[in-house]
């Protein structure tokens, strides 16, 4: 975790490194086993079927080397909807078919027909026929709603509540549907609202839970990775890392905290404020751009005291499209083909039977969807189409709309392992870090519900100040409750980090009391390299100190002599950041070292407590031994005595306590 890293100046804490891959383990050829072909066995996977009596299939396969004809209709079945129950998670990816019906022409021929009940799309001229999960109406009364409960809801949930990283991309040609079903409209919100709204109601149910949220907002322009919650002009060419943990890494992104609903979609807002959009041929408000929205949860079980990391990406994809009249959009259509291209690529190769190389690098786009599409999250795709016909001036729309079935229906094949992200135990430190938090929201609420009541004691009120006032306070109690119980978790693992968790301790104080000499130089010696230590961390501690303030001093002329020359605004704010958390984190090894000292001092009053009354009780003890009856023990003693049976080490484990339950230990 990475607050249990050593810092150490000059490391690369310096940079600002924001996660873009989704997080958890980096993509391994063992995530991947080919998909077994849902289709005839002679297709290729990527081949729609085609069906007995149309067209094609009256001229048989020869008509065409890429349609085989399928032996009947009731082989066209509906390809398996993930249900998300088992762990790991194993299964397709779930694939969406939109038409946006305002492209819908009713005065020219059908080329396409779609069958809601058997979630397919048929071509009515070559007969070819494409089974998804689900296959919407090109009807305007079809919602984002309603799209969302079938394409999305189900990763939503999975995100929040069962530790896994969700994906969802929306993909297909210029002015299909894609940002209109991933924003929406206001009459129609769109994905991201929708999962927002699902996302807080889940953490408003939950009360023996606590969440941080963070996001970040990025665009792919002409193949340059762009901050869009940023207008630093350093944020408009972000490079890419491979990162162990996240998989990849965009250096420098923005990654703010989001403390209520409004705060996060005001941020969305000015992230889609940022983003390129231009009329097109096609579309007047076309996207120019691939965007990546992320929503990174913390979940922290307050019960286990455990914590899970988990990532929601919603990207809506710049569309596909043919050369446009204008120069620049020209210029923007080749990129976006380009790296739609490459998605296409990654997609063949993952759904083809081969093991070759999958060339996730040819693309910002690709690499950046790399974790997610070799396994480390569920992905639901969207792809939006248009139902134009081929017999009229709309047969680009045909062939645009045949093209993104065949991606949807090789992005279909492809077979995923999923596997949850890992809980981790909260260390003292980050326990601590967490009531800080806690603190400073029960802080500002305090503010406001002052403010609030400053106004009406005033005679100012607006309307609903009373319910805010009494939801605040509400709010307050609850956070107060949290942070009680988080200094009782943080007390017993310091108690149990001085006298159970301390592997040094344990094997002093575990290796008999018989030896109590050699017991006792081993403690004196163990307090000696504390407190050697301890004077070393608060060296190195008030030379940060020095550093930060300096920084605070002169942000312009700080350089840190261990990185680069000149580090941009946003990495030298970061990396104060990351000096501010390693104090932090030092000065709160230190106050575990102080117990430490605390635990040792009184262990070694005990001990010779202890030896004094062993030598005094000598006679008592051969007494004891004669008679061989219980009770003779020196009861005055007794206690003492009790105090010193040391217990045999206890594993790691023992800190994971139900709520309220004290460890036991054994004196
Ligand atoms: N399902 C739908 N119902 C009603 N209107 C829709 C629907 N889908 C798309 N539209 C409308 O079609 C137009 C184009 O849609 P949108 O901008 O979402 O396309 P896009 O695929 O994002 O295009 P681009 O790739 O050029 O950004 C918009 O005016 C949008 O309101």
């Amino acid at each position: 975790m990475h607050n249990n890293r050593s810092i150490r100046p000059g490391s690369a804490m310096g940079m600002s490194l924001a996660s873009l891959g989704t997080p958890s383990k980096p993509p391994q050829l063992s995530d991947f086993k080919r998909p077994p072909s849902r289709y005839h066995q002679s297709n290729s996977p990527s081949q729609p079927r085609v069906r007995p009596g149309s067209a094609m299939g009256r001229l048989g396969s020869s008509s065409s080397s890429c349609s085989t004809i399928s032996s009947s209709s009731s082989s066209i079945s509906r390809p398996s909807t993930p249900t998300y129950r088992v762990e790991p998670y194993t299964g397709t990816i779930n694939v969406s078919i939109r038409p946006n019906p305002q492209t819908v022409n009713q005065n020219q021929s059908k080329t396409w027909e779609i069958d809601p009940h058997t979630n397919t799309i048929s071509n009515l001229i070559d007969g070819s026929s494409f089974p998804f999960d689900n296959v919407f109406e090109a009807d305007p009364n079809v919602s984002n709603r309603q799209v969302y409960q079938r394409a999305c809801s189900d990763l939503v949930q999975k995100f929040v509540s069962d530790g896994y990283n969700a994906t969802v991309f929306a993909y297909g040609m210029t002015g299909s549907g894609k940002t209109f079903s991933i924003k929406g409209v206001e009459s129609d919100p769109g994905f991201v609202e929708l999962a927002i709204n699902d996302i807080f109601a889940k953490i408003e149910e939950n009360k023996l839970t606590a969440y941080n949220i963070n996001i970040s907002y990025l665009e792919i322009y002409n193949e340059k990775i762009i901050d869009l919650l940023s207008t630093s002009p350093a944020s408009t060419d972000l490079k890419i890392r491979d990162d162990p943990e996240f998989g990849t890494k965009v250096i420098g992104l923005s990654s703010p905290i989001i403390t209520s609903k409004d705060q996060l979609l005001q941020l969305i807002k000015k992230g889609d404020i940022n983003r390129k959009t231009s009329a097109t041929d096609f579309n007047s408000h076309s996207s120019r751009s691939h965007s990546i929205l992320q929503i990174k949860l913390t979940v922290t079980d307050l019960v286990k005291n455990t914590e899970t990391k988990t990532t929601l990406s919603l990207c809506d994809l710049a569309g596909s499209e043919r050369a446009a009249s204008s120069l620049e959009r020209r210029k923007e259509g080749s990129y976006i083909n380009k790296s739609l291209l490459a998605l296409s690529n990654v997609i063949n190769r993952l759904s083809s039977s081969s093991l070759e190389h999958v060339p996730y690098r040819d693309s910002k786009l690709t690499r950046l969807l790399q974790p997610a599409l070799s396994g480390s999250s569920l992905v639901s795709i969207l792809c939006t189409i248009h139902m134009g016909s081929v017999t009229n001036n709309q047969s680009q729309f045909a062939a645009e709309t045949y093209k993104t079935l065949r991606f949807a229906a090789r992005a279909k094949n492809i077979v995923i392992n999923v596997d949850r992200n890992k809980s981790t135990m909260l260390s003292n430190g980050e326990t601590a870090k967490l009531i800080q938090d806690l603190n400073m929201i029960i802080a500002r609420q305090k503010g406001e519900i002052d403010i609030l009541k400053n106004a009406q004691a005033n005679g100012i009120s607006y309307a609903g100040d009373d319910s805010r006032i009494l939801e605040l306070e509400a709010e307050n109690k609850i956070l107060l409750e949290r942070i009680d119980h988080f200094t009782r978790l943080t007390d017993l693992q310091r108690t149990e980090t001085v006298i159970v968790k301390n592997d040094v301790l344990n094997d002093i104080l575990g290796s008999g009391i018989d030896q109590s000499q050699l017991i006792m130089g081993n403690i004196e010696e163990f307090y000696k390299r504390t407190q050697y230590e301890i004077n070393e961390y608060k060296v190195y501690i008030s030379q940060l100190e020095d550093k930060l303030k300096m920084a605070y001093q002169s942000p312009q002329q700080y350089t840190d002599p261990y990185s680069v020359n000149s580090l941009a605004d946003s990495e030298t704010s970061q990396l104060l950041k990351d000096q501010e958390e390693e104090i932090y984190q030092l000065k709160e090894q230190l106050k575990d070292k102080d117990q430490i000292i605390k635990g040792l001092s009184k262990t070694s009053r005990l001990r010779r407590l202890v030896e004094s009354s062993n030598t005094s009780n000598i006679t008592k003890e051969s007494d004891f031994i004669r008679q061989s009856t219980p009770g003779t023990v020196d009861k005055e003693n007794e206690p003492e005595l009790r105090a010193f049976k040391i217990s045999p080490k206890k594993t790691r484990q023992s800190r994971d306590l139900p709520l309220g339950e004290s460890p036991r230990f054994e004196f």
